[in-house]
């Protein structure tokens, strides 16, 4: 009789909810964590980010209430009570992802880290464990890039910025995917100088074209310096003199420009935490991009191991690292693992992600490019600006538009938004794709007026105002006008 049903690794976004499942479910659950529960989402990542840029935005808010006719002075930004705001939000947040509720729970939370010794058999903290199945929810940690000079200078990344007692002068950013460009539009607006550094040609490269277009000048609105499609030489260390005030950090860029920063901040992806799992011992088969499972999760190798959340390469598309994500993987989890349903599969076509900046760069399924790439022919883009929506122009905030990625039989593949708290509507297209509606659906939906949601329906009308007002149509108007 092994010691638990389930044994799962890692008590971060993944982990929790397995826990909580299998253990409501009845089975003797034990969850190992070896840092602090609630993994990176709680306390390195989501809430921590949300709520610096919470703070930002009510700065930019009151630098921007003179669009409206009302006049305020430039704000002062008290860091400490910004620092104790985020504080505030982990804290407020803690209790539900604490052992003590775990084990309120019935769940057996084991506060050490975890390994494998057999296929069957995990170690942690002293105690050796048997399983009949083993959950690895361990999750993935930045990437420190092979940078020339990166040994020598001081840097962060998203497990210590959020800790920085006092504001950085001049924030050097590395990497324009999200975590750079929500970092690097918090900061600038707590009034920080900020360079973002991207490789690629653009920032937000996995982002629709059009609507990175429109966030790259909202960044350059906040006064952020972007440097694309250039890559890094080497790093210096700044040491203070005359002229440099605060000690830092010198980029050297491939064409010879030198930028002087107070901190560095490294957003280059993620890695999945392997290391310390002891794979070998547990014949757990991964790559680089994480533990190598099947379509439900279940690993290529060890038939009793199952793995979710940022760790999970499920059929080698690759991690989408995410929460709700992490949440989508336990209920695949609960189809496959538990109720053995054959079929059961991971499906991301639906799946939405949102950058948190200011508009927020919203995109549900594939993106025009994504689209293309898969082999779509015969796409219909339906677009519709802010600028010739109500709500938008009566707020002063017409910037922004939604885009929508249409196959020509009217099947929505895709939707991207930019938009004030755009994510606040990417649940309508998840339904949409999930459920495979027809583009009608949204076309003929009553939204109340006036809402930013109305951008879209006007889109989707987009597709069908050709056939509504054709020859035909006119014709058949024609005729039914002459019954009495
Ligand atoms: C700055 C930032 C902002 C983000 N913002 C968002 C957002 O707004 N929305 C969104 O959806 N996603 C966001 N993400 C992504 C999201 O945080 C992750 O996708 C999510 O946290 C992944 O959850 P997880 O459970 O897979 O991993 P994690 O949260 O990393 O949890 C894994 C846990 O496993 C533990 N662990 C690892 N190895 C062992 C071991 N050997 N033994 C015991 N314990 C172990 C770790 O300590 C950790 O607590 C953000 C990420 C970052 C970095
Ligand atoms: N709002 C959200 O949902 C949210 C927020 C933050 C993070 N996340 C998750 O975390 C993941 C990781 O985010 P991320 O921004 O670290 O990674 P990312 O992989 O999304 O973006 C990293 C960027 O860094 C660039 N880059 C790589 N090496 C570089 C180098 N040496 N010099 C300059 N640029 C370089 C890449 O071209 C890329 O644009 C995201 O993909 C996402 O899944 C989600």
């Amino acid at each position: 009789m092994p010691d638990f049903d389930v044994a799962v690794i890692g008590a971060g976004a993944a982990g929790l909810s397995v826990a909580a499942i299998c253990s409501g479910l009845g089975l003797r659950t034990a969850l190992i964590e070896r840092g602090r529960m609630g993994g990176d989402c709680l306390n390195y990542g989501c809430v921590p980010s949300k709520a610096l840029l919470a703070a930002a935005h009510a700065a930019a808010e009151a630098r921007r209430a003179g669009r409206l006719g009302i006049r305020l002075p430039e704000p002062e930004i008290d860091w400490a009570g910004v620092r104790a705001h985020v504080q505030g939000a982990i804290t407020r947040i803690a209790p539900n992802d604490s052992a003590a509720r775990y084990r309120g729970m019935g769940v057996e939370v084991i506060e050490a880290a975890g390994h494998f010794t057999a296929p069957d058999e995990l170690e942690a903290g002293g105690r050796r464990l048997t399983f009949r199945r083993c959950v690895i929810a361990a999750g993935s940690s930045p990437v420190v890039p092979d940078i020339p000079g990166l040994d020598g200078v001081p840097w962060l990344t998203n497990e210590t910025i959020f800790g920085l007692e006092e504001p950085p002068g001049h924030l050097i950013i590395l990497g324009g995917g999200p975590i750079g460009l929500e970092m690097a539009q918090a900061h600038a607006r707590l009034g920080c100088l900020v360079t973002v550094i991207e490789a690629a040609p653009r920032i937000a490269a996995r982002e629709d074209e059009e609507l990175a277009e429109g966030l790259r000048a909202a960044l350059l609105q906040d006064g952020v310096t972007l440097r694309e499609g250039v890559k890094l030489a080497r790093l210096e260390q700044l040491e203070p003199d005359s002229h440099a005030a605060e000690a830092g950090v010198v980029a050297v860029l491939e064409d010879g420009t030198r930028i002087a920063g107070t901190h560095l901040l490294l957003a280059v992806g993620r890695a999945p935490r392997l290391a310390s799992l002891d794979l070998v011992a547990g014949n757990v088969e991964a790559s680089a991009r994480g533990i190598r499972t099947r379509a439900d999760l279940r690993s290529v190798s060890n038939p009793r191991v199952w793995a979710v959340g940022d760790i999970a390469d499920p059929e080698g598309i690759g991690p989408r690292a995410f929460t709700h994500v992490a949440g989508q993987h336990a209920g695949v989890l609960v189809r496959s693992m538990l109720f053995r349903l054959p079929g059961t599969k991971v499906d991301y076509a639906a799946l939405p992600r949102v950058t948190y900046t200011d508009p927020e760069l919203a995109q549900i399924g594939l993106t025009e490019a994504e689209a293309r790439e898969q082999g779509h022919e015969d796409l219909r883009i339906h677009r519709w600006p802010l600028a010739e929506n109500d709500r938008a122009i009566a707020e002063g905030r017409p910037e922004g538009l939604v885009k929508l990625v249409v196959s020509a039989r009217g099947r929505l593949l895709g939707a991207g938004i930019l938009a004030p708290r755009a994510g606040e509507m990417a649940g309508a297209y998840g339904l949409m794709i999930g459920r495979k509606l027809p583009l009608s659906a949204l076309a003929s939906l009553v939204l109340p007026y006036p809402t930013l949601a109305e951008a879209g329906k006007r889109a989707a009308g987009d597709f069908y105002a050709p056939k509504l007002l054709s020859p035909g149509v006119k014709r058949l108007i024609g005729l039914l006008k002459r019954l009495p």
